[in-house]
């Protein structure tokens, strides 16, 4: 059925004889679902799964819907999904608004494109930083960038590492605001990874525990 949804079907990651995780999980269209655990249990490798680009020393069993279609015969480029991760760079030899027009997608006329940046960089208030180089930035800043050059590619689904953490408590809250709500406007599903509970109960949505004895519990 062409819902949006992100089905997560009988997920099982492993590492050589290791199991990682496992997780089954239907993630609405609309909807943020949070996922918590320690570090290393496997969090931002079901990332990549989901994604396309999973490190060959990991395996994977399960399936992966979006939308009504299984994306285990859909390449990584193909399957239109936003991820974050929480090292993302951005690209050095472009400026800040290259950067962010590198995620639009085509269509449109160059003024139009403009424009678009120009509207991206004041909802993440770095407007003075059009021809800035990325070098210059500070963290928080960069990821803010890098947030919304994600937003702005327009993905099915966003998947999510970490997003916040690199940002203070006042830019913090307005960016869960301007990503949860460009989920639920464009009604697509959202796979968060945080330690923050702050950011899972800002959500809103399922929040599921993996590793240990805690796996596949939805609270
Ligand atoms: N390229 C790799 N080669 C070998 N092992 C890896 C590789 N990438 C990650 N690992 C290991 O696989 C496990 C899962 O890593 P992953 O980054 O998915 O965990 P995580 O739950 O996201 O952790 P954290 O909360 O610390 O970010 C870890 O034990 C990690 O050390």
């Amino acid at each position: 059925m062409r819902d949006g949804m992100l089905e997560l079907r009988d997920i099982r990651v492993s590492k050589g004889d290791d199991t990682l995780m496992t997780v089954d999980l239907n993630v609405p269209a609309g909807t943020i679902a949070t996922i918590m655990g320690p570090s290393g249990v496997g969090k931002s490798t079901l990332l990549s799964l989901i994604g396309g680009t999973l490190d060959p020393v990991f395996s994977a069993k399960g399936d992966i819907i979006l939308d009504g279609v299984n994306l285990g015969s859909v390449p990584p480029e193909k399957r239109q999904i936003g991820i974050l991760f929480q090292d993302e760079l951005l690209f050095p030899h472009m400026t800040v608004s290259q950067n962010l027009a590198f995620g639009l997608r085509q269509g449109g006329t160059a003024a139009q494109r403009c424009d678009q940046v120009r509207h991206a960089l004041a909802q993440i208030g770095l407007s003075d930083f059009e021809r800035a180089d990325p070098a210059t930035l500070s963290g928080g800043q960069k990821a803010r960038v890098s947030l919304m050059r994600t937003l702005l590619s327009d993905p099915r689904a966003l998947l999510l590492d970490e997003p916040f953490s690199r940002l203070d408590s006042d830019l913090r809250d307005r960016m869960r605001q301007l990503v949860f709500g460009h989920a639920k406007e464009r009604n697509i599903p959202v796979l968060m990874v945080t330690h923050d509970k702050q950011d899972a109960d800002a959500a809103g949505g399922p929040v599921i525990n993996v590793g240990s004895d805690r796996q596949n519990l939805a609270e």
